[in-house]
């Protein structure tokens, strides 16, 4: 195996230096329409303007009557109004009369106010009084004009951006789509990302183990991070350590991926071959080396114009070079205009006495108590450590320097909430 100079001394670059090398080559995919109901978590396409007024007909706020305010001036306990009931208006029906002086019309929730009315007076608010074969409503205090009425266009009006290009569709987005009409939706389509576990010492999930030998975990928690980040991951049998052999594969999985992770064989070892492979590759490298803590040895590189990420084989540093720089990527790829990972800022609850060279990202827990964000490590902080991924909310943001921090210190993290 070829020994480069390279492949000790590496330039190591801050995380935002390497998340501005990655974004000039983030570009949005292909489009697709596909129907409303199996759209959730998908990315829109087009931007979205609201074809009516919402409501498009005045509604009825209350289950109640409609009336006309002018009608109850001068109405009180002592001198009640009675107004002539005319018909009734369920919820999907139109009135069939308009309201003159003198006549209410019964009407429920979201039912079409009829002409002549201006205010809808609730059905505990009036006593029902039977005369002569007729009903009637007694009221006994004035009502203003324009209560429990939704006016045309209240919520919304015709021509209004409702949503833009690369919104996330959740259930309020739904909501917005169903009420306005639209049965199938532009999206983008899901970026297919291969996956490739590298590495002599793994095993398939269901192999038995033996000395020396460990199972694979991040090609499957890689699939599941690539299913949160909507993509379609494409898990290929893992890849033993030999360089030829897995260049052939990575090389031909671009044709059929628009993207490509691998996961361990980017550090310093004798069998870290994907340094061999960018070294021999005819594709771009951005860097090799980030200055954070897990993952510093994390590659990203360019074939023709699609990426391979070749992230660290410990499976904490897999997991958070995956949050750092895939999930934004897939976001660009899907239509979304902000790269940028939410931070936030929390007290520290205990005290994280590890110092390091280079900055930390720390998989964290958030709480809340008292008004106050608190974050503590999620557990033992080793690049190793596969047990505390599942827990980690986010990833705290340790300093680089001699100290570590301090339980009390106010720290950033970025949000891995949805
Ligand atoms: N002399 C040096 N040694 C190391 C350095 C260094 O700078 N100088 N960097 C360390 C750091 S930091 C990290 S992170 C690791 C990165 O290692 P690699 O990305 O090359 O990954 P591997 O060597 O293949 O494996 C590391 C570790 O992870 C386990 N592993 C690998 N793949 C999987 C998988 N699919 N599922 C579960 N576990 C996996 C593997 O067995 C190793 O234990 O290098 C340090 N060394
Ligand atoms: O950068 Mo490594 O992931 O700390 O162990
Ligand atoms: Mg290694």
């Amino acid at each position: 195996m070829r020994r480069g100079r390279s492949r000790y001394q590496r330039e190591a670059i801050k995380v935002s230096e390497a998340q501005a090398r990655i974004h000039p080559y983030v570009r949005a995919g292909q489009t697709e329409t596909i129907s409303l109901h199996e759209s959730h978590g998908r990315y829109l396409a087009e931007d979205i303007y609201a074809n009516e007024h919402l409501p498009h007909f005045r509604r009825s706020g209350m289950d109640g009557f409609a009336i006309r305010s002018e009608d109850t001036q001068g109405a009180s306990r002592e001198q009640p109004v009675l107004l002539e009931v005319q018909e009734t208006v369920p919820c999907g029906s139109v009135p069939n009369l308009p309201v003159t002086s003198g006549k209410a019309t019964r009407i429920m929730t979201g039912a079409a106010v009829p002409d002549g009315a201006d205010a809808v007076i609730m059905i505990e608010m009036t006593t029902s009084i039977e005369k002569d074969g007729k009903n009637y409503i007694a009221i006994s205090r004035e009502i203003e004009a324009g209560q429990n009425i939704l006016p045309i266009g209240d919520e919304v009006t015709k021509g209004t951006l409702l949503l833009q290009k690369g919104q996330k569709i959740n259930p309020g987005v739904a909501a917005l789509l169903a009420t306005f009409g639209y049965a199938k939706v532009k999206v983008y389509q899901q970026p297919k990302v291969a996956i490739f576990a590298t590495g002599s010492e793994l095993l398939d999930v269901d192999e038995a183990l033996v000395p020396g030998r460990i199972r694979n975990s991040n090609g499957h928690m890689l699939a599941h991070l690539l299913l949160s980040a909507g993509a379609k991951p494409i898990l290929h049998t893992k890849l033993p350590d030999n360089v030829k052999q897995a260049k052939k594969a990575i090389i031909r999985a671009f044709d059929e991926a628009d993207l490509v992770i691998s996961t361990g064989g980017v550090s310093v070892g004798d069998y870290d071959i994907l340094v061999d492979i960018f070294e021999q590759w005819d594709g771009q490298m951005l860097f090799n080396k980030v200055a954070m803590r897990p993952g510093s040895p994390t590659t990203v590189g360019v074939y023709r114009d699609q990426f391979l990420f070749s992230l660290s084989g410990n499976p904490g540093a897999c997991f958070v070079g995956f949050e750092l720089f895939v999930r934004p990527t897939l976001w660009g790829m899907q239509g979304k205009s902000n790269l940028e990972l939410p931070t936030f800022t929390a007290t520290l609850l205990e005290d994280f006495s590890k110092p390091s060279p280079f900055e930390r990202y720390v998989r964290g827990v958030t709480s809340y108590q008292d008004g106050k964000v608190y974050v503590k490590p999620a557990g033992v902080e080793k690049s190793s450590v596969t047990l505390t991924i599942k827990d980690a909310d986010c990833l705290i943001i340790i300093p680089s320097g001699g100290r570590g921090a301090s339980a009390g210190d106010l720290v950033k993290a970025i949000s891995l909430k949805e």
